[in-house]
C-alpha cells in the first residue's frame, strides 16, 4: 500500500474507574491514552498501515505519555508538535448492566484546543498522503477548533487528498459554548468522500427527520446525504442495540451513492470497553476501503474490528490483521 493516512485531532488521556466502581469508591483511577482521531491512527498503524498523527501535545511528562502510547501503536509521531500548556483528559466512570458509564471531560484551554491553524505543517504532513481523517470533536472544542478543522480541510483540498471525517457527534462539547454546529460540521461535510455517521448524524446536518423503518430510513437518509455533499462516496454507520452495557448487537452498514449493504447482527457479550469501538470501526471499514474492496468486505472488516475492540480494554485496538482475518473463524477459542 502507497502513501500514508495523516489522523487531525486531539489526544487526550483518559481516567478511568477500575472495575464497574463509581468515582466516588476509587482512590486510584486507571490511565490509558485515547481520542477519536488517535484510535482510528491506532488501529490502521495495527493493521499495517503508515499512519501519521497530526497533533499538538504539552511538552510534559504527560505529553510524553501520549506521544509514547502513539509510538507503541506504531503510529509517525513526527508532526506532533510540543508546546507548554496542558493535556486534555477525560474521566470515565464504568458502568455495568443497566447504569450505562459516564464521561466527564476535562480539556478546555488544553495545548491542542488554544492551538492556532498556522501552528500545524499540514501541507507537508498531507503530501504525498492517500486519507485525511478527522472528526466533528475539533470544531465542537469552540471556535479555535472550528478553525483548525476548516484549516485541516481546506490544506486536504488543496493537495488533492480525499477527506473521512467521523460526525462523532459530541453533546457535551458543543453545548459548552454559543455554538451552531449544523452550519459547521455542514460546512466540513462539502469537503468529505468518506463519512463515518448514521440517520442520526445525517438528520443534524441536514435538519431534516427520515421518517422509514430500520434500514429504509438509513437509506433515505443516505440518499438525502449524497445530494446534499457532491465529493461524498461513501457514509459508514453501525446499527447498534443495547440490551445492557455488557450486551449489544451489532451490524455494519455501508451505503455507497449506487448500492448499499447492511451486515447481519452480532451478537457481542462479555463487552469488556465500549470506548473506542466507533473508531475501530472506522478503521476496519478504511483499511479495506483503502485497497479498493467491495462493499461487502469493507462491511465485514469494519464490524469484525469494532467487535473484536468491545473485548479489549482501553480507547486504542491493537489487534492486527491475523486476528481481523481470523474473527469469522475463531468462535472466540483459545488459539494454541
Ligand atoms: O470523546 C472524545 O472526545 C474522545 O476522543 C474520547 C474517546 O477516545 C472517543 O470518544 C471514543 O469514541 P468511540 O469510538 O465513539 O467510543
Amino acid at each position: 500500500m502507497t502513501g500514508h493516512i495523516v489522523a487531525f485531532g486531539e489526544v487526550l488521556l483518559r481516567f478511568a474507574t477500575p472495575g464497574a466502581r463509581l468515582t466516588v469508591q476509587c482512590d486510584a483511577l486507571d490511565m490509558v491514552v485515547g481520542g477519536a482521531e488517535a484510535n482510528v491512527a491506532a488501529g490502521l498503524a495495527s493493521l499495517g498501515h503508515d499512519v501519521k498523527m497530526l497533533t499538538r501535545l504539552p511538552s510534559s511528562p504527560l505529553g510524553d505519555k501520549a506521544r509514547a502510547a502513539l509510538n507503541a501503536a506504531g503510529i509517525d509521531t513526527a508532526h506532533v508538535g510540543r508546546d507548554t500548556g496542558r493535556m486534555g483528559l477525560y474521566f470515565l466512570e464504568s458502568g455495568a448492566g443497566l447504569r450505562p458509564s459516564s464521561i466527564t471531560y476535562d480539556r478546555a484551554g488544553s495545548v491542542f484546543a488554544t492551538s492556532k491553524a498556522d501552528q500545524f505543517d499540514f501541507a507537508s504532513a498531507l503530501e504525498g498522503a492517500r486519507l485525511l481523517h478527522l472528526s466533528g470533536i475539533t470544531p465542537a472544542l469552540g471556535p479555535g477548533g472550528v478553525a483548525l478543522a476548516q484549516a485541516a480541510v481546506a490544506a486536504a483540498t488543496s493537495a488533492g487528498v480525499p477527506v473521512c471525517f467521523d460526525g462523532n457527534y459530541r453533546a457535551l462539547l458543543w453545548d459548552a459554548w454559543d455554538s451552531d454546529p449544523r452550519s459547521v460540521l455542514t460546512d466540513l461535510m462539502q469537503s468529505a468522500t468518506v463519512m463515518i455517521g448514521n440517520h442520526r448524524d445525517i438528520s443534524l446536518l441536514l435538519g431534516k427527520a427520515f421518517s422509514g423503518d430500520g434500514s429504509d430510513r438509513r437509506r433515505e437518509a443516505a440518499l438525502a446525504a449524497f445530494e446534499a455533499f457532491p465529493k461524498l462516496q461513501m457514509i459508514a454507520s453501525t446499527a447498534r442495540h443495547v440490551v445492557n452495557s455488557g450486551h449489544h448487537r451489532i451490524a455494519a452498514r455501508l451505503d455507497a451513492r449506487d448500492a448499499a449493504h447492511q451486515t447481519s447482527e452480532v451478537d457481542v457479550t462479555g463487552i469488556v470497553d465500549r470506548i473506542g469501538t466507533g473508531d475501530a470501526f472506522a478503521a476496519g471499514v478504511l483499511h479495506k476501503w483503502l485497497q479498493g474492496a467491495d462493499l461487502v468486505a469493507t462491511a465485514q472488516a469494519g464490524l469484525a474490528y469494532t467487535v473484536l475492540k468491545h473485548t479489549v480494554p482501553g480507547d486504542m485496538c491493537f489487534l492486527g490483521l491475523q486476528e481481523l482475518d481470523a474473527f469469522s473463524v475463531s468462535g472466540g477459542d483459545v488459539r494454541r
